[in-house]
């Protein structure tokens, strides 16, 4: 067995399921090994962000490593922003990078691809990752490898592995797979009974559940410990989706601030004991708070620590609080009395599919007739009006990058998402967005996927227009994404109203084996509510603040 075999049976062995990849020739006999060795599928796509972004949505959607395999260089430097917005959303990206051999790095030469110096994209993942690992030596490279991919897992971050091109084929022993991190028993105790002593004392106690919660696979742990709380759950506006398929009778909803429910926005924010699980504390998630939340008076329990009030436990990983939680609260009694289930009602009733022009809040609508037709289907969402959009569509599936917040992500993440899974996505996708990404659409019917993709064509860039309404800058032109997608292997249809739209999902839904398009015209200036009520919060917000 060479390196490449050990490498690809440990990244097997810790979640892995496929490779997204663009070679280069620093990377050439890497691909080969990968391709010889079958151990994971390799799919290459068009555009290093788009490989970025598949392998994320894979990690993100599926759980366990996702993997990026680029050529040294112009091809890793592309991935840069797809492996950031993976560091900022806490999810386990594994970057494959080809790289020059000890003879070439020897010579002298400056090399093609090189920047300031050899190490550069090194320093450059330093600042990306976690950890990071240069396999020049194969007698260290088993144990790198399980100490970086490791280290992935545990942290639910990117992390970096350089493999030199005179390497993917040396000799190597098999890569060890190392003992899960123990917390000390004691400090997990005391911090499990602290929190439940907390809940029991508030009088007002909220759940909000956060990206980790579906990072380390624990929804359905989580959905127990709900139930058996007995208190308001929220998500927070990045962990939209999440325990939408779990049996959860007091989720109320996404937690939005001034931009969404008040019922359930007062909840949270008058709330004497929040409890934030896997929350990540982001100005997406709390800027547009009506009264800044003390978090003082927060249970937060992130990154692999837990703090309350000014109590922190350094080391209790997410996964060992659950268990440690649900051993204290058993099935039987409750936390505190069951609360009965407010049903928060939606922000704006569904208005029937007329043959008027479409909104964005009529795009929610429609896919919430199509997913009460045919079941629930995962939805990956890019950046722009569309992610506001997807908070009045009835809780299902969701990945979008809502704090790191970078367009481009949804076709690819689909991609990502139906190649980890086989599940087929609708993706929702601005005009300005899809301009950047939405070509990798080209590469789906080789590969066997088939998403259903509602392009927002409103010739702009609205969600910028919203805050610049005056600026010019923000203008494109109509593209005609329908004519485009039979030359990229799929169909196009052009809608400009409700009936059109309905009757395109549905024909959309009943068409497999090719992607299916749908560029909804939409007029400029005409938003969706909860960007409406973004805006607005963000203006009264700076008003405030201003004085
Ligand atoms: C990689 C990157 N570059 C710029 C920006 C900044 C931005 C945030 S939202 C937006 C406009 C989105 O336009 P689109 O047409 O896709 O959607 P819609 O609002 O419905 O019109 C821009 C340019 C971000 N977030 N990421
Ligand atoms: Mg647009």
């Amino acid at each position: 067995m060479n390196l490449t075999d050990r490498l690809l049976q440990a990244l097997a062995e810790r979640g892995a399921t496929e490779i997204f990849g663009i070679p280069g020739d620093f990377a050439l006999p890497l691909f080969r090994e990968i391709e010889r060795s079958a151990t994971l599928p390799l799919y290459t796509l068009s555009h290093e962000p788009g490989v970025g972004f598949a392998a994320d949505a894979a990690a993100r959607y599926r759980g366990g490593l996702g993997v990026a395999a680029v050529t040294y260089g112009a091809g890793a430097f592309n991935l840069v922003n797809a492996v950031a917005g993976a560091y900022a959303e806490r999810v386990p990206l594994v970057v494959l990078s080809g790289a020059p051999a000890a003879h070439e790095a020897a010579s002298g030469l400056l090399l093609h691809h090189q920047v300031k110096t050899l190490d550069s994209q090194w320093r450059v993942f330093e600042e990306l990752t976690a950890d990071r690992a240069r396999l020049d030596d194969a007698r260290q490279a088993p144990q790198q490898i399980a100490r970086v991919l490791d280290t992935a897992l545990r942290e639910s971050r990117p992390v970096y592995l350089e493999i030199p091109r005179d390497m993917p084929q040396r000799p190597c022993d098999e890569v060890p797979v190392t003992a899960p991190h123990e917390p000390d028993p004691q400090a997990l105790a005391a911090c499990a009974d602290e929190l439940l002593e907390r809940l029991r004392r508030a009088r007002r106690p909220v759940l909000m559940v956060g990206v980790e919660v579906r990072r380390y696979g624990l929804e359905a742990k989580v959905a127990t410990l709900a139930r058996r709380l007995g208190i308001p759950v929220v998500t927070s506006f990045m962990g939209r989706g999440l325990l939408a398929d779990a049996d959860v009778p007091l989720l109320r909803g996404t937690y939005l601030g001034l931009a969404g429910d008040p019922v359930l926005s007062q909840e949270v924010e008058t709330s004497d004991g929040l409890l934030l699980l896997g929350v990540i504390v982001s100005d997406t998630n709390f800027a547009v708070s009506a009264q800044r939340i003390d978090l003082r008076f927060a249970i937060q329990a992130l990154g692999g620590r837990v703090v309350m009030g000014h109590h922190v436990y350094p080391d209790v990983p997410l996964s060992r609080l659950i268990d440690a939680l649900l051993e204290r609260v058993p099935a039987t009694a409750p936390l505190v009395a069951p609360l009965r289930a407010l049903a928060t009602k939606g922000r704006h009733e569904p208005r029937r599919a007329e043959p008027s022009p479409v909104t964005p809040a009529d795009i929610a609508d429609a896919v919430n007739r199509l997913m009460q037709r045919h079941g629930p289907m995962p939805i990956a969402c890019d950046v722009g009006d569309c992610l506001f959009t997807a908070m009045d569509i009835d809780p299902t599936a969701l990945i979008a990058p809502g704090y790191y917040a970078t367009m481009g992500y949804g076709v690819p993440a689909a991609l990502g998402l139906q190649a980890a899974t086989g599940q087929r996505p609708i993706v929702l996708v601005g005009d300005g967005a899809f301009q950047m990404t939405g070509w990798e659409l080209g590469n789906a019917q080789r590969h066997g996927w088939d998403p259903i993709v509602i392009v927002f064509n409103n010739a702009g860039w609205e969600m910028l227009r919203a805050f610049e309404p005056e600026a010019r800058f923000n203008d494109l032109s109509a593209w005609d994404f329908a004519q485009m997608a039979p030359g990229m292997g799929g169909d196009g249809a052009r809608v400009e109203d409700c009936v059109g739209l309905e009757a395109a999902l549905e024909r959309a839904w009943g068409t497999r084996g090719r992607f299916q398009l749908i560029d909804v015209r939409l007029a400029q200036r005409d938003c969706s509510p909860t960007l409406q009520r973004f805006v607005g919060a963000v203006r009264r917000l700076a008003k405030g603040a201003a004085g």
